[in-house]
């Protein structure tokens, strides 16, 4: 699934929490490269499945929502930030819940809502490279990238990161049922028999475990830049 192979790919897959979108965001402006968060696709889709009423386990109606959902990347007015448009709303907020990350694993493991998500994934391989955050980048979208990583780091600490991350927010949660949940999204997404979460024989192994976001980000950048 090249589109083109002359463009280098850094491929980073891992559970949830493990630290990909932040790790990516920060790599693909240190080397100035696009960006694809393809969970966000993902979320995307289970939210606009939510919106219409429809069953998530109803394989071919979630399907003809996948094929025709409109998702659009815009950079907000300062730069700072990516808005998600999903069929020309601006979904960002919503897209980030724990409720939006549960429906986007389930949606996620049906073959043709995959497929239907390929071909907007390969069109992100654009000069002068591309920096994909996910579950199945190395493995399965750019299995030809030039560098690829899988990021982890304990359950506890995952729950632990997310924990502070949503009560920065404001909002009410408890460390127990984030691990819970956690635990329960990685389930769904290593055991699925299509494009299951894992790493790619060739990718470089990061326990992120007590590591703080530079020191992962310094290890990252070794992989393209050694
Ligand atoms: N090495 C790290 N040390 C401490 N906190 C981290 C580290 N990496 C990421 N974080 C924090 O953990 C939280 C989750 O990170 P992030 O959203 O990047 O993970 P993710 O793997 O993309 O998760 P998801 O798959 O659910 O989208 C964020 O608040 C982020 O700032
Ligand atoms: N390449 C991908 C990206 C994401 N998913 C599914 C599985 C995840 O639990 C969910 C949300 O992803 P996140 O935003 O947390 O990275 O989407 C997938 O199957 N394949």
């Amino acid at each position: 699934m090249s589109r083109t192979a002359a463009v280098p790919v850094l491929t980073i897959d891992g559970p949830s929490g493990s630290g990909k979108g932040t790790i990516s965001r920060r790599v693909a402006e240190h080397l100035g490269w696009r960006l694809l968060d393809s969970g966000a696709l993902y979320r995307a889709v289970g939210y606009a499945a939510g919106a219409a009423g429809l069953d998530l386990s109803d394989v071919e109606a979630v399907t003809r929502c996948a094929q025709t959902t409109k998702i659009r990347f815009q950079a907000s007015a300062d730069g700072s930030d990516t808005h998600i448009l999903v069929n020309g709303h601006d979904a960002t907020a919503e897209l980030r819940t724990e409720t939006a990350g549960a429906a986007a694993s389930a949606i996620a493991s049906i073959a043709p809502v995959r497929q239907a998500l390929v071909e907007l994934q390969l069109g992100f391989r654009k000069q002068p490279g591309l920096v994909a955050d996910g579950r199945d980048m190395g493995t399965v979208i750019f299995p030809d990238a030039p560098f690829k990583v899988f990021l982890t780091a304990s359950a506890a600490e995952r729950a632990k990161r997310r924990y502070k991350q949503l009560k920065e927010k404001g909002l009410s949660v408890t460390l127990s049922s984030l691990q819970r949940e956690i635990e329960a999204r990685d389930h769904r997404d290593a055991s699925r028999s299509v494009a299951p979460l894992k790493p790619a024989p060739e990718a470089v192994l990061v326990d992120t475990t007590g590591m703080g976001i530079d020191e992962v980000v310094a290890k990252v950048l070794a992989v393209v830049q050694p």
